[in-house]
């Protein structure tokens, strides 16, 4: 009798102490706060609510922001983002780098890879002037149902065509398909593995009309890389040209 309970005390503090450790571990573990807040506490939230978090921030969008007012709609998903549940949206801090770079090339046509919620397509587009356009390429079905929601509440779907596809299908597909024979600006947030490939995709579409040994130059030279060197920014000096 004596020995069970002193067994069961025995559990009882060695779960105490592994909760203790995990709290201190998510607490100063950035990657431990990853994986807790980002894939376990995640997918039971998702269990719980039946509902995905994009969809939670949709619907916190459609409840808390003010129709076809783009700043309000990323407002209020960086005000979830940062509240409530992180998300891989590019955020307001580094979306400033992103809003100074739209506005110093006033694309006529700007491409995004890497949609996801449409925080960043309502971010650029909301600047873009009259007659310029936004392709943004979305191969997640689910992401991009949302996202044609938040553009189309955001008040900007006039000037945002959402190409549903993986990029490498897609990008050889721009100039017959979708009409694309220049492309000023590129904001390149997809998945890191298809960086490189997709850069140099676009860079073999467009290499007949550049001169030779032109284009990586251009290309290097157009390249910033954020700090957090997740998302880079494509913004050649001048426009990527497809050839007819
Ligand atoms: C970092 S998120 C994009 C965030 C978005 N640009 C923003 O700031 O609001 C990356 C997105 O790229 C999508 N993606 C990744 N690889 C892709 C590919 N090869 N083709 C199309 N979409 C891709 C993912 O499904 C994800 O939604």
């Amino acid at each position: 009798m004596l020995e069970s309970s002193s067994v069961l005390l025995f559990i009882v503090f060695a779960l105490l102490f592994i909760s203790l450790l995990c709290v201190v571990l998510i607490r100063k573990n950035g990657t431990a706060a990853l994986i807790w807040h980002e894939i376990i506490k995640e997918k039971i939230t998702n269990f719980i609510m039946n509902q995905s978090k994009e969809r939670r921030i949709l619907n916190f969008v459609l409840q808390n922001a003010v129709r076809g007012d783009p700043c309000s709609v990323m407002e209020t998903i960086d005000k979830y983002c940062s509240e409530k549940e992180w998300a891989m949206n590019v955020g307001d801090v580094k979306g400033v780098i992103l809003d100074k770079t739209v506005e110093e090339i006033n694309p006529k046509v700007a491409l995004e890879l890497g949609t996801y919620c449409g925080y960043s397509a309502v971010r650029i587009a909301r600047l873009l002037k009259a007659g310029a356009r936004l392709l943004t390429v979305e191969f997640n079905p689910e992401f991009a149902a949302i996202a044609k929601q938040m553009i189309e509440f955001a008040g900007v779907q006039d000037k945002v065509k959402l190409l549903e596809g993986p990029s490498e299908v897609i990008i050889p597909q721009l100039k017959k398909k979708y009409e694309v024979d220049t492309l000023d600006f590129v904001f390149v947030d997809h998945w890191k593995d298809r960086y490189a490939p997709d850069t140099i995709l676009l860079q073999v579409l467009c290499r007949s009309l550049l001169p030779a040994g032109q284009i990586s130059n251009q290309l290097t030279h157009g390249i910033t890389t954020w700090k957090s060197g997740r998302d880079t920014l494509l913004s050649p000096s001048s426009a990527f040209n497809f050839p007819s």
